[in-house]
């Protein structure tokens, strides 16, 4: 089984090219491939399939060749990847498939996302919708946050630098399941001085739903960025946000969220796919 391995600010996945959408994909078998020890290690994976090769993507492809089927190293599928939209758009250039310095539309579970390529890759991700506050437990703390939706659910909860710091993220913080009935990433942000050119600054960490702490995520970004300006009072404006692997920058009006970030490619193998499919039951 040929794979490929990149990452987004530190974001990591394993790619699967399936143009046909013939590979048996499982939940088991994601979780093998992800696992850190014993498979590739990701925090995902992406596989590379045709919309009209994949019944998800069919209807809702309008043209658009490409669909990401993203799926979380548990093996649990999510709508939306920020980084993922890049990552597999570097992929898709480097293997010839689209224009490395032009623009494509890439098919998601969360919709049509425009991608614009150059040395760093910027994705249109769907609007955030910031709806409602609640709250995250950790470790006996109670942190407020607010939900939002970027095609995928987020939890935004404002923090101090030292907390930022000083936060154990290797446990899920609890959530209210009324309000997250699917999960939900869990985004702790410091404020900081904005750099030229910007209008407001984040440092974030995050607890993704179906990966746990993970070095970066770009619809967290997102979703940080929107609460920022919610709060700022803006309804626009550029969002630079620090993440421990990197620098992703958020330019949002009331009708579109530009994410903005590196996205590499470091690495084509094949998979022993018999050893990946007997370690697979142990996920099941
Ligand atoms: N890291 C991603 C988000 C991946 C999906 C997420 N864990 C979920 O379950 O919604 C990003 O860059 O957006």
């Amino acid at each position: 089984m040929r794979f490929a391995k990149g990452h987004g600010t530190g974001n990591d996945f394993v790619i699967l090219p399936d143009p046909d959408g013939t590979l048996p994909l499982t939940p088991a078998l994601v979780a093998a491939l992800c696992d850190r020890r014993r498979g590739i290690g990701a925090d995902g994976v992406l596989r590379v399939v045709r919309s009209a090769a994949h019944p998800e993507a069919e209807a809702s492809a309008a043209g658009a060749e490409w669909f990401m089927d993203y799926w979380n190293a548990d093996g649990s599928q999510s709508e939306m990847c920020g980084n993922g939209v890049r990552v597999y758009a570097r992929y898709l250039a480097e293997a010839g498939l689209v224009d490395p310095e032009g623009s494509f539309d890439l098919v998601t579970r969360a919709g049509v996302v425009p991608v614009t390529m150059g040395e760093e890759i910027t994705a249109g991700m769907p609007v955030p919708r910031v709806y409602v506050q609640s709250e995250a437990d950790s470790f006996g703390a109670s942190f407020i946050g607010t939900a939002v939706d970027v095609g995928n659910p987020h939890l935004v909860c404002a923090v101090d630098e030292p907390t930022l710091e000083g936060l154990d993220l290797t446990r899920a913080p609890a959530v209210d399941p009324l309000i997250f009935p699917a999960g939900v990433n869990i985004e702790f942000a410091a404020a900081g001085p904005a750099p030229t050119g910007s209008d407001l600054y984040r440092r974030m960490r995050v607890y993704e739903r179906g990966s746990g702490e993970t070095q970066s995520c770009g619809s967290g970004a997102c979703a940080v960025a929107a609460v920022a300006l919610y709060h700022a009072g803006l309804d626009s404006g550029v969002v630079v946000i620090d993440l421990p692997g990197g620098r992703l920058t958020v330019t949002s009006t009331p009708t579109e969220c530009l994410l903005r970030g590196p996205a590499v490619v470091v690495a084509h193998g094949d998979v022993d796919a018999q050893a990946i499919r007997q370690l697979a039951p142990t996920y099941s």
